[in-house]
């Protein structure tokens, strides 16, 4: 899934492009469902909770024309563990990376002091072309759409950004994504296809499969928990011996908390919760690798690892 192919310039009247483009915006903005809607496809995992986001992943959206390639970044925030401070450098280095940084303000709050915090960041990325998204205008009456650009536009003014378009957009309303999809296209390089045809992100599966379960383990919890869990896949393979026609895929995974108290509500009743929350991962599992899956999800204790570089690195940060 994640092999680059050569490059090869598709012929036509109108120049082909290609580019990255990464979105930002403080936690909860609506990104992860941005880069899903404009993919078309579910390629990164959502959530109400803030700061649901951790891994750079790509989606990749394919047009005659044009391949545009996401970049979903962790929302900025001031850190308050070492995992928020490796969060916030992977921001930092991805826009220094791509070719436009998309800014998402949700149009249901004010834009305030966490947006002034991130755009000011964003001012030292001089590389970079920068747009601003309105993002949930299904929210917001019209009135209240016109106040929140207006607001966009004066913190550019302030910030010294210079937005190269402002546009309103519904992820779930499907509203304006096209729209969106153009105007990022127009704003690209000329350039060659960097993936091949039909790949929509190039994570891996390992850690595709690790989000889901991640995102049905986030459902439902509250307060510290959501930032405490952890999933790592050990393993995932084809079982042996199976016909061809009936394979299924065998993945053992960890859940990982800080405390054992969080490992107790995880489970929950007689293991109750950590039966739904498997039943629920595997459904999105099997949709995304269209096979059978049988999922084997234990629960351990990772003592408080959002602070500890050891057990960061061994969950991938
Ligand atoms: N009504 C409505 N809700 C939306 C829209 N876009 C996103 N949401 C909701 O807003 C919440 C946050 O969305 P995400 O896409 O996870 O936000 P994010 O910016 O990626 O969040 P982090 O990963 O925490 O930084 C979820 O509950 C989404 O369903 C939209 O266009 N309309």
């Amino acid at each position: 899934m994640s092999e680059i192919i050569q490059p090869t310039v598709k012929q036509g009247a109108e120049a082909f492009r290609s580019g990255f483009v990464s979105f930002t915006g403080r936690p909860n903005a609506g990104k992860s469902t941005l880069t899903n809607a404009l993919v078309g496809q579910k390629v990164v995992i959502t959530s109400d909770k803030p700061q649901t986001t951790r891994t750079v992943v790509r989606g990749i959206v394919h047009r005659p024309d044009a391949q545009l390639i996401l970049v979903d970044t962790p929302g900025l925030h001031r850190p308050r563990t070492l995992l928020g401070e490796r969060l916030n450098d992977l921001v930092l280095t991805t826009w220094g990376e791509v070719d436009v940084v998309a800014v998402c303000f949700p149009c249901d709050e004010r834009v305030g002091p966490g947006d002034r915090f991130l755009v000011t960041e964003l001012a030292k990325a001089r590389r970079s072309i920068k747009v601003a998204v309105a993002t949930k205008t299904d929210l917001a009456s019209p009135d209240r759409i016109a106040e929140h650009l207006v607001e966009i536009a004066a913190l550019g003014a302030e910030t010294g950004i210079e937005w190269a378009e402002v546009v309103p957009v519904s992820s779930v309303g499907g509203d304006q994504v096209g729209l969106l999809a153009d105007l990022l296209v127009g704003l690209l390089p000329e350039g060659p296809q960097l993936y091949p045809d039909g790949d929509l992100t190039d994570a891996p599966e390992e850690i595709l499969v690790a989000e889901l379960i991640r995102e049905a383990a986030l459902e439902g919890v509250r307060d510290e928990l959501p930032h405490s869990i952890a999933v790592v896949v050990e393993e995932m393979g084809l079982r042996e011996g199976r016909p061809e026609d009936k394979p299924l895929l065998d993945v053992h995974a960890n859940l990982f908390v800080e405390r054992d108290s969080q490992k107790g509500i995880v489970i929950g009743h007689r293991g109750s919760r950590l039966k739904s929350v498997g039943g629920r991962a595997r459904q999105q599992i099997e949709a995304l690798l269209g096979t059978p899956v049988y999922l084997d999800l234990r629960v351990k204790i990772a003592k408080d690892w959002q602070r500890d570089p050891k057990q960061l690195r061994r969950l991938g940060f």
